[in-house]
Parts: structure tokens; C-alpha cells; sequence
């Protein structure tokens, strides 16, 4: 069997991931490693997947060049080296792997922490240049003392709690988490000023993104307590270097630890001049366990991700579990038809879609659901790729207002989804069911109550209600050769407009639509496929 799916590994990962890649049948995975932007952009048309860590530079001429691509999946936790506006637009999955080197990289804060009070660096140097000055190397108890921990994410935590084992006092910034989370974690909320003016140590843990850029300025650097000791095993841009340096050359800070910069490797950086600066070469994830838990899960979820569609770990979709999709599922191919359906009935420019779930569908994770009727009403009207990743960015740039609601009390049917859109003042509204958990069902259009399996080429017209319509109709469709398999015939109750719901074998032809809208009682007549 060939291959269904092809994977670029574009930095190197552990053998335990690749040999995951390398036994499925359905995947063929290259290793092609230090590719730059020009050559990145040479490949990556032929591939499904790029898995990457911080090295490969993931930019728009990339992901522009990558007609195939569904996914980016980053083995290891930043994404600031994948365009990921970028990626949403075009409808490409960015995942990474949140959790499996976060006690690594904490444990090289904690690390970096230690030598940067003892000057361990500095003593084994000297040590093996045959000196003998402990007293030079004299450094400075943790116990007692106040760390700033900025960012409280998975790693900010797991440092906070080693740190206040150490006997330290734990101050938290994090403007997106709450203070009873720091408190359980060891840790004392404080804002950035009060953090910055009263710790001994700083260590940084949030990502880097265009508002954390050089969160620590020349002001900020300034405003931080005489003598205080910076460890960054984040994102190196989060630090303005220059800034940094100036402030422990004037002896305003008393030492760094830097595992990240804002150029790697920062070859001809002064910085490297100092001696009170441990450096460490991007090595927070760098352990045995970390790298293998990483290029395991990496391996497993981008299997899982190009065989089933879930990503739980995306970065640019809501988080949904295996769960959640398993029960959310039958319910997105009902409301991506609902959606097809509501865009092609919608003939001109949908300013609102609105999605309300009744009954026990309203118990569900709406979020699902709704991105898929709006993929739905937009790949009624789109060519090119439209999916739950850039349905939203779509939806936007053609002004379409989207909202979401629940009643849990049913209506009509345990579980109702309906869709409404506003389309040139006009509102058309469509429902559907799913019968037996699963078979889908289109159960009203407008107010005509119909039955279908929403799957195929119709024809849809809204007609008045008088003899003769649906006679002129099949002769058409006959003449054409068209079969009719099924179809709804619904009557307004006042007033004197009905519709018709035909399921047809095969698309009708334009001019025989046109020969459809010139009869006279026809007010409206659509062809299109669900
Ligand atoms: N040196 C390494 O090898 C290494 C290894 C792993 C992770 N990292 C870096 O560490 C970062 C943190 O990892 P994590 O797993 O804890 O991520 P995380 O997403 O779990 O936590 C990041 C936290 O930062 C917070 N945050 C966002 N903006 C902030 C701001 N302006 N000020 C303060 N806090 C802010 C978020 O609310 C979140 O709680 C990653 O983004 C990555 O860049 C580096
Ligand atoms: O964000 C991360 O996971 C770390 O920076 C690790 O990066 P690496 O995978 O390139 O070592």
C-alpha cells in the first residue's frame, strides 16, 4: 500500500517519534534538516504535515508555498517561529506538545538559579586553570530570598513550587491567571512593577508574541531592585539585550542567566564579554526524557491529527478532546450540511449567522459545531480551502457577524440544530436533527416542515402554491435525464407560497435552471449539491 500522507521532519527529533512515523503504513516521513526559508519553500508543496522544532523558521513564503499542507505540529512548546496568523489564514493546524518538556525546562531555571548564585561556571573554570580562590567565588543563599516568576503557564508553576521548596518567597505576574491559582502553586499575585521593584531573582515563563516583545525594557530593567539576578529559559526577545546589557555593566544587576536570545546562537554578542552571565545554549528541553516524550507525542498526535482531523493541542482551534469529538461529531456533519444548505439558499452577501442548539445537543460543546456550519456555508460559496482553522478569519474579512446559542429544553426533536442567516434584510432559517444519534435528517426551511437526508444534488424552489408546478418541473428534469429519488413539497400555512425539496441524481445544467426560474409561479429556484 503506498502511502496516504507524507510528513517533512524538518529539525532533528528522537528515533522513538520518527520510529512511530516509520511503522504506519499511511505515513511516509522524510528527515530533512537546516533547510533555509528558500529551500523550506522548494519542498514543502510536496508534503501533508511539517513537523518542526524552534530552529526551522515556519514564515508566510513557506506556508504560502505549501499547497498541501494541513498541519504544523512542533515538537516542543514555543510557537513564535511558526507564522501562525499566517497558517489560520490558509486553513493550516498548528499543534505542539504543551506538557512534555516543561519539568526539564524548569529544572534548568532551578539550574541556572543555583550556578548564578555560587558562580559554579565561573569556579570550574578557574578550578581547571589551576586557581584556588574560594573566597572569589563566594555567591549568595536562595533561602530567604524573593523570586518574580513572570508568566504562570505549565512552567511558571512547576518553578514556583521549587522555588518556594527552596525556602524562597514566590511573587507571580500573569494578567491572564487568577491569584487563588498562584497561591496553590506557592506563589503571591503581585503586579509587574511591585515584582520587578521587590525581587532578588527574576525568571521569565510566557511566550513571545508581538506584547511580550522586550517585556523587560531599559525602563523595566531599571525599576527592578539594585543587585537582582535575571534567569531567562524562555524566548530571548522577551529581554531588550542592549538594554540588559548596560544594566549589568553599571552594576544596576548583579548577574543574568540566559538560555535564550534574541539571535541564536548570539555569536559576537557583548554579552558574552561579561562574567557575571551563565549562558547555556537553548538547552531547556534538552534532556533524554523531555526529547522522547516530546518526539513520541509529536509522532502520535500528528498520526491522530492526519487520520481523524482531532488536534487537541491546536494553537489556532479550540481545544476539543477525542471525547468531545466522538459526542460533537454527527452533530458538525449536520450543521456543516445546515450551513451548505443556508449559503446556497442565501442568494447575495450574509451579513449574521446565527446557530442555536436545542435540547440535548445544547448540553455539547457548541464551538464545534458552529465552526463547522460556518465551513459549511462558506465552502458553498468559496473555492479553495475553507476549514475550521480559517472559517473564522473567512468570516470576518467577508463581514459575516457569527453567534452561537442554547436552549436546553427540546424543540419538537431531542436535539434540534438551527440556522439562521440575514442575507439582504431577508432571514432564512433551516433546521435539521440527527435520527437514532447519527443519521442526519433536514427537518424545516422556513417555515415548511420537510424530511431529507441532507446528502447530494437538489433542487430547491419557492413557488406559488398552485397546479401544474411541480408537473412542469419533472418534465425538465426529465428532459434532462435527470432522476428525481426523492421529493418534500411543502405548503406555507398562510400563506399562498409553497416550496419544493427534489433529490436529484445530477447537477442541473444553467440553462435548464434559467428554464426553471422563467416559470411564471416560480419565486425562487436553486440547484446545489450537499
Ligand atoms: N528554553 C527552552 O528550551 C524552552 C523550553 C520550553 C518552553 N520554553 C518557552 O517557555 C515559554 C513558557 O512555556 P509554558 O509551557 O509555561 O507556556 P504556557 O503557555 O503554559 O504559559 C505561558 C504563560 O504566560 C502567560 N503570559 C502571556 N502573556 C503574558 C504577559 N504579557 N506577562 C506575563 N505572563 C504572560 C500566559 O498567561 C501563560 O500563563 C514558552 O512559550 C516557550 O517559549 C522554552
Ligand atoms: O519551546 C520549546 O519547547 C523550547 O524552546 C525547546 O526548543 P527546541 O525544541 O528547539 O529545543
Amino acid at each position: 500500500m503506498s502511502a496516504l500522507y507524507s510528513v517533512l521532519i524538518a529539525d532533528p527529533i528522537h528515533e522513538s517519534g520518527r520510529n512511530i512515523l516509520d511503522s504506519d503504513a499511511r505515513i511516509r516521513a522524510d528527515v530533512e534538516t537546516g533547510l533555509d526559508e528558500g529551500a523550506l519553500v522548494a519542498r514543502i508543496g510536496d508534503y501533508d504535515a511539517l513537523i518542526v522544532r524552534s530552529k526551522t523558521k515556519v514564515t508566510r513564503p513557506v506556508i504560502e508555498a505549501a499547497s498541501r499542507l494541513r498541519a504544523v505540529g512542533r515538537a516542543g512548546i514555543g510557537v513564535d517561529n511558526i507564522d501562525i496568523p499566517s497558517a489560520t489564514e490558509r486553513g493550516i493546524v498548528v499543534f505542539n506538545t504543551p506538557d512534555a518538556n516543561a519539568t526539564t525546562t524548569a529544572e534548568l531555571s532551578i539550574a541556572h538559579l543555583m550556578s548564578l548564585s555560587r558562580n559554579l561556571p565561573q569556579a570550574d573554570r578557574a578550578v581547571r586553570g589551576g586557581e584556588w580562590k574560594p573566597a572569589r567565588y563566594s555567591g549568595v543563599e536562595l533561602s530567604g530570598k524573593t523570586i518574580g516568576v513572570i508568566g504562570f503557564g505549565t512552567i511558571g508553576r512547576l518553578v514556583a513550587e521549587r522555588c518556594a521548596a527552596l525556602k524562597m518567597r514566590v511573587l507571580a505576574y500573569d494578567p491572564f491567571v487568577a491569584p487563588e491559582i498562584m497561591s496553590g502553586h506557592g506563589a503571591e499575585a503581585a503586579n509587574l512593577e511591585t515584582l520587578l521593584a521587590s525581587a532578588d531573582y527574576v525568571t521569565l515563563h510566557c511566550p513571545l508574541s508581538d506584547k511580550t516583545h522586550h517585556l523587560l525594557d531599559a525602563r523595566r530593567l531599571a525599576s527592578m531592585k539594585p543587585g537582582a539576578r535575571i534567569v531567562n529559559c524562555a524566548r530571548g526577545g522577551l529581554i531588550d539585550e542592549v538594554a540588559l546589557l548596560d544594566a549589568l555593566r553599571n552594576g544596576h544587576l548583579a548577574g543574568a542567566a540566559l538560555d535564550v536570545y534574541e539571535a541564536e546562537p548570539p555569536t559576537g554578542s557583548a554579552l558574552l564579554t561579561l562574567d557575571n552571565v551563565v549562558f547555556t545554549p537553548h538547552l531547556g528541553a534538552s534532556t533524554e526524557e523531555a526529547q522522547q516524550a516530546v518526539s513520541l507525542r509529536i509522532a502520535e498526535d500528528m498520526i491522530k491529527f492526519l487520520t481523524t482531523g482531532a488536534a487537541e493541542t491546536a494553537v489556532n482551534l479550540p481545544r476539543v478532546t477525542a471525547d468531545q469529538l466522538t459526542q460533537t461529531g454527527p452533530y458538525q456533519g449536520l450543521a456543516y450540511a445546515l450551513g451548505r444548505l443556508v449559503g446556497a439558499l442565501c442568494e447575495g452577501p450574509i451579513s449574521r449567522l446565527d446557530v442555536h442548539l436545542f435540547g440535548r445537543v445544547a448540553e455539547l460543546d457548541s464551538r464545534p459545531i458552529t465552526a463547522e456550519a460556518l465551513v459549511g456555508l462558506l465552502s458553498q460559496r468559496m473555492t479553495g480551502r475553507v476549514n475550521r482553522v480559517n472559517a473564522g478569519h473567512l468570516a470576518r474579512e467577508q463581514g459575516i457577524e457569527v453567534t452561537e446559542s442554547r436552549t436546553e429544553e427540546a424543540r419538537d426533536f431531542v436535539s434540534l440544530v438551527e440556522i439562521s442567516a440575514q442575507c439582504c434584510g431577508q432571514t432564512t432559517t433551516v433546521a435539521g436533527t440527527l435520527l437514532g444519534g447519527s443519521h442526519a435528517r433536514l427537518v424545516r426551511i422556513d417555515g415548511y416542515d420537510v424530511e431529507a437526508v441532507p446528502k447530494g444534488n437538489f433542487l430547491f424552489t419557492r413557488h406559488q402554491d398552485q397546479p401544474g408546478v411541480v408537473g412542469a418541473l419533472g418534465s425538465i428534469l426529465g428532459r434532462e435525464n435527470i432522476n428525481i429519488s426523492r421529493m418534500q413539497v411543502g405548503v406555507g400555512y398562510d400563506s399562498d407560497t409553497a416550496i419544493a425539496l427534489i433529490s436529484i441524481s445530477a447537477s442541473l445544467s444553467a440553462a435548464a435552471m434559467d428554464e426553471i426560474r422563467s416559470l411564471p409561479p416560480i419565486e425562487q429556484a436553486v440547484g446545489f449539491a450537499l
